[in-house]
């Protein structure tokens, strides 16, 4: 049984994951958790959930509150607080100010909460992984990011609309940035089974193209509707899920790496991960040689950006000593 906390729960990401992940019989708290002066919408919302667990019989007790004692006893905690991007800006925009709001949060979860594992989503989402990692003192397997989950999602449900089979008949990856310099695993992706590059049609797959649309899936639809809720949500339930109930699956999460299993070291960076009730362990794998050199870019504009965040976040400290 697991408390699960959502920090920044009366965000659009944060009250649908909310929702999502309590549909789980081993979540038996879920924790809404927000700014001080948001408590009425957060009681609000603790209401409206009830209602609906009411409605489709489920068990799960809701809490809420703003004060950081709310955090104890967490199993998991998800961190979704932070501004999300206009259209005409990357996630790399996001980068600075954001970096002030996890900083907070991840304090505050080192302090009253530093053997759970912290899911962190807000973007730009590697960064703030490293953020989080730095200023909760955690550990880094209980430290990760939600990374380039979703884009292996879109690009899982590409290739099957392309070959024209279920979801679930689709094994691929997303590794590197949650962002422009993202790395298709084609070598790692199969259809039923089935090698991609053994099947028959495969020469007619507009591999960039794809790419491309889940490179600007998140843009495309925060300019259509205001933001992106479902596939984010739905990607973070999948996750807790795997916790909660200690799957032992290998997904793909934005993790601290190694250098004796990567070649680089010193960022958080999505790659394959066995994700477990104890945490989130990435699995060193061998990549192609086209594939390496793109990890190797991805990794230089994680690492660049992390480390004029860190620098802007220390100096703001020394000034406030
Ligand atoms: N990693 C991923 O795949 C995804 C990441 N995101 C990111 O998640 C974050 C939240 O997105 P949405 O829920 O759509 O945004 P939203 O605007 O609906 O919610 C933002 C949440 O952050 C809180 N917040 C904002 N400024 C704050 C501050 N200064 N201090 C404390 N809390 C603050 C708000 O109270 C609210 O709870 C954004 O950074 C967005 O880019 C969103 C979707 C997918
Ligand atoms: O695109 C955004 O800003 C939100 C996000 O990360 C996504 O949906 O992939």
């Amino acid at each position: 049984m697991a408390k699960v906390t959502i920090i920044g729960a009366t965000g659009q990401v944060g009250s649908y994951a909310a929702h999502a992940v309590s549909q789980f019989p081993h979540v038996q708290e879920m924790c809404l958790y927000g700014r001080p002066g948001n408590e009425q919408f957060l009681d609000g919302l603790a209401h409206d959930m009830m209602d609906s667990f009411a409605a489709r019989g489920t068990n799960t007790r809701v809490t809420f509150g703003t004060h950081p004692k709310e955090l104890r006893g967490s199993d998991i905690i998800v961190l979704t607080s932070g501004v999300p991007r206009h259209p005409d800006q990357t996630r790399l925009d996001l980068a600075l100010e954001n970096a002030k709001i996890v900083r907070h949060y991840a304090e505050q979860v080192g302090r009253m909460a530093p053997d759970s594992i912290l899911l962190v989503v807000t973007n730009p989402v590697d960064i703030m992984t490293t953020v989080a990692l730095k200023y909760s003192g955690m550990m880094p397997h209980r430290v990760f990011g939600l990374g380039t989950h979703l884009d292996s999602m879109r690009l899982k449900a590409c290739l099957a609309e392309f070959f024209n089979v279920h979801v679930s008949e689709v094994h691929t990856r997303i590794i590197g940035e949650h962002g422009d310099t993202m790395v298709p695993m084609w070598s790692a992706t199969t259809i039923g089974g089935i090698q991609i590059d053994n099947m028959i049609g495969n020469d007619k797959l507009p591999r960039e193209e794809m790419i491309e649309r889940v490179k600007n899936s998140g843009s495309y639809i925060i300019k259509a509707k205001g933001a992106t809720v479902f596939g984010p949500g739905d990607a973070i339930a999948t996750l807790i899920r795997t916790i909660v109930e200690d799957e032992n699956r290998m997904l793909t999460v934005s993790t601290q790496i190694r250098r004796e299993i990567f070649g680089h070291e010193g960022v958080c960076i999505s790659v394959p991960a066995r994700i477990t009730r104890g945490g989130v362990f990435p699995i060193g794998v061998r990549l192609s040689i086209a594939e390496t050199a793109m990890f190797g870019e991805s990794v230089k504009v994680i690492k660049d950006m992390t480390e004029k965040v860190c620098a802007a976040l220390d100096a703001e400290l020394q000034q406030t000593e």
